[in-house]
């Protein structure tokens, strides 16, 4: 399945001889859409237009662009993407909120008098929160090694999504975000960095880390910092996950301690999921990763496998994926594109709920298994039910820092999961309407508020 983008044409028309009529016909008969179109420049036997048109990908695009170009009188100018335009330069900025327009305000806010700011922090360093901007900055931070379902594609590769990251920090959460994306994949090296620069910010945010790496980091930062650290694609998709499913139960009427769940893909988000499935009462959790279903008494490359296996599959189901989602009433899948078919929806219990989150392609596209599913999500933007971790980094930050928890709890989690699930009431709940949306105002201010009072319950705020 290919994602939908525009690309802008720019053409260059013979008035006399060519038509834009002709362009038009061409554009849709190729199967683009379009969706705007700019007059340039107009002169007396050329007319210049930017025509932006909506294709299914990349070779969709230059299916059309060829069909452009072979139109007699029309010159195809120059094609670009508006993806790639929207990127260039970056997508955030840095700001001062005070103007330096003289010298009294250069001495105010620089040398010399700054000095007297770092003195008072040097005497009293909780006053960082209060006199830089650690109060409401948070580190994006990633090494590129698990970069959304591309891989380990390096750091400069990952910054797009943390600069993404950032923004939505800021636009949903009113954080400022800095996306950090480090040169290294060592453990060791990460958290030695990590640690160093964490004086900045009042929170880590860690991104796109592969597994099993990301334990280890989580772990250590969590012991030896008191800032929040977070890794996002572990505990903000398990949240979001838990809250929509919460929501999908409430639907198919089916009670969470009798449900066969398979989750497919046992790293990151499908480990950090499976405990907070369980935390919430399901017994009978089934992980399967590219060797097959984790069962106990076999040897494990990683250690949290062997916790898997002990923790999991109370019947010892052993198999590929199809094997084990015979009779699942759910099935979560944070893997890889394209590795559920219909035949093994059809395996599924009565009134089956489907997650296929893998980004940017799901583990099944939505035109295939709409019909074989009662509950369909995946983690995009272009079908219903979007499950992404957006829906939950924001608020979950926005709670801890207002708080200044030391730390982000089990307790701070299950409520931002229930919080983002009751942002839908019960009469608006539908099959296509299980998970708010991004933009719906609601889920920040109700994660938020949520998860600062989970924190004080669990005595890590410092603000109450
Ligand atoms: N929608 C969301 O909010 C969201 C959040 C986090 C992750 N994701 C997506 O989930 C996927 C995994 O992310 P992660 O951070 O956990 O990565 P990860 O690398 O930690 O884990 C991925 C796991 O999937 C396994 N896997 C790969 N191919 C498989 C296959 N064919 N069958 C079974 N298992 C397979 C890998 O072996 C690995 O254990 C990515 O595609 C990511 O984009 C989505
Ligand atoms: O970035 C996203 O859209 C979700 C998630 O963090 C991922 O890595 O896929
Ligand atoms: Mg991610």
């Amino acid at each position: 399945m290919a994602a939908t983008m525009s690309i802008i044409l720019r053409l260059e028309l013979d008035r006399e001889k060519g038509s834009f009529g002709e362009v038009a016909t061409a554009v849709t008969r190729a199967g683009g859409d379009i969706v705007a179109i700019d007059v340039i420049k107009e002169a007396k036997q050329k007319t210049t237009r930017d025509v932006t048109v909506r294709v299914n990908g990349q070779a969709h695009a230059d299916e059309v662009v060829q069909t452009v170009r072979d139109i007699q009188y029309v010159s195809v100018v120059h094609v670009s993407d508006r993806t790639f335009l929207v990127h260039l330069g970056g997508k955030i900025e840095m700001r001062p909120k005070v103007p330096i327009n003289n010298r009294e305000d250069l001495s105010r806010v620089y040398t010399p008098e700054v000095a007297r700011i770092s003195q008072a922090i040097y005497e009293n360093p909780d006053l960082a929160h209060t006199l830089t901007i650690k109060r409401n900055t948070v580190a994006v931070v990633s090494d590129g090694s698990a970069v959304l379902g591309l891989g380990n594609i390096g750091a400069a590769a990952a910054m797009p999504v943390m600069e993404g990251k950032a923004m939505l920090f800021k636009q949903l959460g009113q954080i400022d975000a800095m996306p950090v994306c480090l040169d290294t994949q060592d453990t060791e090296e990460l958290i030695l960095i990590i640690k160093a620069m964490a004086p900045t910010y009042g929170g880590i945010n860690l991104e796109d880390i592969a597994s099993p790496r990301c334990f280890e980091i989580e772990n250590r930062l969590t012991e030896e910092l008191d800032i929040p650290v977070f890794h996002d694609d572990q505990h903000g998709t398990a949240v979001v996950i838990m809250a929509g499913l919460l929501n999908a139960l409430k639907l198919v009427k089916k009670d969470i301690k009798d449900i066969k769940v398979v989750v497919c893909g046992i790293g990151a988000a499908g480990i950090a999921s499976t405990k907070m499935l369980l935390n919430a009462g399901i017994t009978n959790v089934i992980g399967v990763d590219k060797e097959g279903a984790i069962t106990k008494g076999k040897s494990y490359a990683h250690s949290m496998w062997d916790w898997y296996a002990e923790h999991t599959n109370p019947h010892q189901e052993k198999g590929a994926l199809s094997d084990v989602l015979e009779g699942a009433d759910v099935f979560i899948g944070v893997s890889a594109p394209n590795i559920l078919t219909v035949d093994d929806l059809k395996k599924m219990n009565k009134d089956p709920i489907v997650f296929a989150m893998a980004n940017p392609n799901p583990e099944i596209s939505p035109e295939l298994a709409e019909p074989h599913v009662r509950v369909l999500a995946t983690g995009r933007s272009d079908y219903p039910n979007q499950i992404n971790n957006v829906l939950c980094f924001p608020g979950i930050f926005r709670g801890a820092l207002d708080c200044r928890a030391t730390t982000i709890t089990e307790n701070m989690k299950l409520a931002a999961a229930k919080a983002i699930a009751d942002s839908i009431g019960e009469d608006e709940l539908n099959e296509d309407y299980i998970i708010p949306s991004v933009f719906n105002k609601e889920v920040v201010k109700n994660v938020s508020a949520a998860v600062a009072e989970a924190a004080n319950k669990d005595g890590v705020a410092r603000k109450l």
